[in-house]
């Protein structure tokens, strides 16, 4: 079916919506996207909510607020999408992460889905996450499914690396065999840092931190962090290493980005795989940055290219891959498995939405038997 992935990712910065035909297991077609920027007053205010995330009640006014506003971005963004692509019949909906714990068995991703449904006219999928996480699994990384059926031609091992707020990589071996983990901070921290000294929201073409110096020693402290000792499955909260910002504090803007650019890259090359990739590619919005790539391909032992060099949109991935899970959830087809997320089984998940203005299709009433319906 011809289904609308949407990915609003931890970078904050929009949503991505894209199109892709598929069964849920074999990619037929990606096609068109769209990327629609939260306004800079919408991202401050979704950011905020982050550090409040922890012991925010589900009824806060200024939550549900962000998340109508940011709901309604989507609407946009699939009305748009919609008017390119014919044969629209379903919504992946992921959602804006403000907080993930899976220690404590919570991962958070605002958006009514409801409201996306009713004002779509699309049945909408969503809580991709949620079953995974309550059975005790880390709920992410979810791509690595859909990062192997785009490579199932290509000879393994290889690895996709997705540079997003957080970065996370798929490893996936000669026979198919699949590892997933978040490798640590992407591009968030980056942000963050040069929007305190620039204004300016992200370290456009990496010029910051490519006019600095790598501070070997803060970058050593932020490498000591437990987390990169760990193996496999593993995945991160947007915010779990916001103290690296303190490690570079009192450096020079150039000197922090490219310390903390460095970070990114480190991270990357600190994280055990099974066997060395024999390629790598690149996907999300930190294959942007020339910093961090060329930091990459100095660092791995093996070429690194973006995704693009496979035919994709590197920019489209993750959206796509929610259009891809929505419809392995409506099979009961697993979005997880315990070398992705480390759950005690292949789980399934997702929710159904269909609003009362959009009422449940024959074809999707006919297949959605053990599927909870909301709204
Ligand atoms: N020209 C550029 N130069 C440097 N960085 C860039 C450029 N374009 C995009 N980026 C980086 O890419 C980020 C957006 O990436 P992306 O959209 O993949 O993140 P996301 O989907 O929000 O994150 P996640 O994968 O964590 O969910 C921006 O915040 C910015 O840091
Ligand atoms: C909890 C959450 O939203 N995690 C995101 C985030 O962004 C990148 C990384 O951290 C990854 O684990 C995940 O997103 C991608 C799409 C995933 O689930 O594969």
């Amino acid at each position: 079916m011809t289904v609308i992935g949407l990915m609003s990712g931890t970078s904050l910065d929009g949503v991505d919506a894209a199109a892709i035909r598929t069964d849920g297991e074999r990619v037929e077609r990606c096609g068109q996207g769209v990327s629609l920027a939260y306004s800079p007053a919408l991202r401050a205010r979704a950011r905020a909510l982050l550090d409040r995330a922890v012991s925010l009640p589900a009824d806060d006014p200024e939550l549900l607020s962000v998340e109508r506003e940011i709901t309604l971005r989507h609407v946009e963004a699939v009305r748009h999408l919609g008017s390119l692509v014919s044969g629209v019949a379903l919504v992946g909906f992921h959602g804006q992460t403000i907080l993930h714990a899976p220690a404590e068995r919570r991962t958070w991703q605002i958006g009514d889905a409801a409201l996306l449904s009713r004002e779509t006219g699309l049945p909408v999928i969503h809580d991709f996450r949620g079953a995974d996480v309550a059975a005790g699994g880390e709920g992410a990384p979810l791509a690595p499914w859909f990062h192997a059926a785009l490579m199932r031609d290509m000879a393994g091992p290889l690895a996709v690396l997705n540079i997003g707020g957080v970065a996370n990589v798929t490893f996936i071996d000669a026979d198919g065999g699949i590892l997933a983990c978040d490798t640590g901070p992407g591009n968030a921290l980056l942000d963050d840092w040069a929007f305190s000294h620039t204004g300016i929201a992200c370290d456009i073409d990496g010029r910051l931190a490519r006019a600095g110096t790598i501070d070997h020693a803060r970058l050593e402290r932020m490498l000591a962090d437990p987390y990169f000792a760990r193996p496999a499955p593993k995945s991160l909260d947007r915010l779990t290493f916001a103290s690296a910002l303190r490690i570079v504090a009192g450096c020079t803007p150039e000197d922090g980005a490219a310390t903390l650019a460095a970070f990114t890259v480190e991270a990357v090359r600190r994280t055990a795989l099974p066997a060395p990739p024999r390629h790598w590619y690149v996907c999300g919005g930190g294959r942007h940055n020339p910093v961090i790539m060329e930091g990459l391909a100095r660092a791995l032992q093996a070429p690194v290219d973006p995704i693009e060099a496979t035919g994709r949109d590197g920019d489209m991935i993750e959206a796509e891959c929610f259009g891809f899970l929505a419809v392995r959830a409506l099979r009961r087809l697993p979005l997880s498995a315990p070398a992705i997320t480390g759950g005690p089984a292949c789980l399934s998940g997702g929710r159904l939405t269909c609003s009362a203005l959009s009422p449940i299709p024959d074809w999707l009433r006919d297949i959605s038997d053990n599927t909870r319906r909301d709204g």
